[in-house]
């Protein structure tokens, strides 16, 4: 599966003359690659992928999976195409998320919604997948617990676990490692990259992104800045003028991705 995304705008409707949000960016994600968004909080990671995931329609410009635009495809066959992990289930889960009288493992079983018709049931194939989602993402043993009363990177992993069990073409995820210990940040990363599918993700650490990432997009004050491998994006240069902080960068001499030492005491 392909995604496409050209000359995306976005400002608040309604707005009168509240800034643009998003300006210019195009981007695109091959089969299979797993392509990072990174940006300063606040630079429009979030609000790119909302307009990818459908949520926010474009003030302009486009966004094509395999060549349809989201638009005109129905919710439903949307869902099959996409699975999204996104901040707002991320930060509102937090309180219960209106997920709160869930088990887990109902939680996941929402992952096969859009692949049944409605009130159909969920049948043994339907529970192979869910388990096996809840497997993968170490979950199984809380699959009775009430969602609700899961710790924040619990919940993430839970969440995770619907998107795959999905089984969409497209993930679109929105900080997947938000909330996570470092085990499961590689974990999460690992499955992520293991599955093979195509892959989207906004993610703050920079350590990450040039780790797993085929491709980064960086965005600054909703504009792209830099694009390309994690080699080419991530250079001291582009880390002080984009972030503001002063950085030394080595390339691994065996996969020539960047190891990233900050230096916060160092000027820009
Ligand atoms: N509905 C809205 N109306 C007005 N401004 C908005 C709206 N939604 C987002 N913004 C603003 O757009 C900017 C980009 O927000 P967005 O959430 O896309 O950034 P982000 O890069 O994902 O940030 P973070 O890393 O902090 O999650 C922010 O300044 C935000 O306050």
């Amino acid at each position: 599966m392909k995604l496409q995304a050209r000359d995306l705008r976005w400002r608040p409707p309604h707005s009168g003359t509240a800034r643009t949000i998003v300006e210019d960016v195009s981007l695109h994600v091959g089969e299979g690659e797993l392509v990072g968004l990174i940006g300063p909080n606040g630079s429009g990671k979030s609000t790119v992928l909302r307009m990818i995931y459908r949520i926010l329609r474009p003030t302009a410009g486009a966004v094509a999976v395999d060549g349809r635009d989201v638009w005109e495809i129905s919710a439903r066959e949307n869902a099959r195409l996409m699975a999204v992990l996104a901040q707002e289930q991320g930060g509102g889960v937090d309180a219960g998320g209106g997920f709160g009288g869930f088990s887990v493992c109902e939680m996941v079983s929402m992952g096969r919604t859009p692949h049944k018709s409605p009130f159909a049931r969920d049948d043994r194939h339907d529970a192979g997948i869910v388990q096996s989602a809840m497997q993968r993402t170490g979950v199984l043993p809380m699959a009775e617990r009430s969602f609700a009363t899961l710790s924040g990177g619990e919940k993430q992993r839970v969440l995770m676990a619907r998107a795959l069990a999905q089984q969409a073409g497209l993930l679109v995820l929105d900080e997947p490692t938000n909330h996570l210990d470092v085990r499961y940040q590689f974990e999460i990363m690992n499955l992520i990259r293991s599955l093979g599918v195509t892959a989207i993700a906004a993610l703050h650490e920079l350590h990450i992104a040039a780790h797993y990432c085929d491709r980064l997009y960086l965005l600054e004050n909703g504009r792209l800045a830099a694009s390309g491998t994690p080699a080419e994006v991530l250079t001291e240069e582009t880390i002080a003028s984009v972030y503001g902080v002063r950085a030394a960068i080595r390339l691994h001499p065996r996969t020539g991705r960047p190891h990233i030492e900050f230096m916060p005491d160092d000027p820009v």
